[in-house]
């Protein structure tokens, strides 16, 4: 069993019967739903799930697992997601997969937030993936202008065939690197400028959002509780 694969069965476990779960994105979250689709095919696992894309949303109807519309289910008992970055405060970074913000959406959504994944995601300081923001198409460069007069570096995300890569709300992402913004390390302000900034949808900092992070490396599983939430 490789290491997202360790993480994301041992995530299956906390979810118990009748529940209503939030599954991630992405090539851990995709265990997890593979481990849970085994369970409600092998165990008779009642439960319904939101997923957070097109591709988990696929995987989950491919195992047989029961999927409700967000909008059916505004309240979840648990998410489980995997995640970009994440430091010893539990500041996170998501949207590699380009699926924040309806990742966002969904574990506020939910009473209790597992992150899944491998060690190397554990940093000291989030920073080295950049920071992925969906903005609307229409206007971006206004974004694009706004974010680099702040000392961002926003690059357009884009389709390894040269096309504009588009979320699953059709709009685009500005991969940002902060480091040099004029917000320094404040990640909370670095956010409030953001999503005031009109044309930008969400950002992918969810800033002590996790409840347990399940990560796993050579060394095995590991577990770390939020002692903040
Ligand atoms: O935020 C995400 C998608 O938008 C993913 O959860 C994140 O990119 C981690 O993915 P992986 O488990 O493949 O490393």
């Amino acid at each position: 069993m490789n290491e997202k694969q360790m993480a994301g069965y041992e995530a299956a476990k906390y979810v118990k019967d009748g529940m209503l779960v939030g599954i991630g994105t992405g090539s851990t979250a995709y265990y997890l739903i593979e481990k849970l689709g085994q369970r409600v095919k092998e165990e008779g696992l009642n439960i319904k799930c939101v997923s957070t894309s097109d591709a988990s949303t696929e995987q989950a109807k491919s195992l047989g697992i029961p999927l409700l519309d967000t909008n059916d289910a505004p309240e979840l008992d648990i998410c489980i997601d995997g995640v970009d970055e994440v430091d010893p405060q539990f500041n996170g970074i998501k949207g590699g997969g380009g699926a924040l913000f309806r990742e966002k959406i969904v574990a506020r959504s939910a009473k209790y937030n597992i992150w899944v994944c491998h060690s190397a995601k554990l940093v000291e300081e989030i920073g080295d993936f950049g920071l992925p923001v969906e903005v609307l198409p229409f206007g971006y460069k206004h974004v694009v202008k706004k974010m680099e007069d702040a000392g961002f570096e926003p690059v357009l995300r884009m389709n390894k065939d040269g096309s504009i890569y588009e979320t699953n709300n059709h709009n685009y992402i500005l991969d940002t690197k902060y480091t040099n913004s004029k917000f320094g390390k404040d990640y909370a302000a670095m956010e409030a400028f953001l999503k005031g900034t009109l044309g930008v949808l969400e950002t992918g900092f969810f800033l002590n959002c996790t409840d347990l992070i399940i990560s796993a490396g050579a060394d095995g599983i590991t577990t770390i509780e939020n002692p903040n939430k």
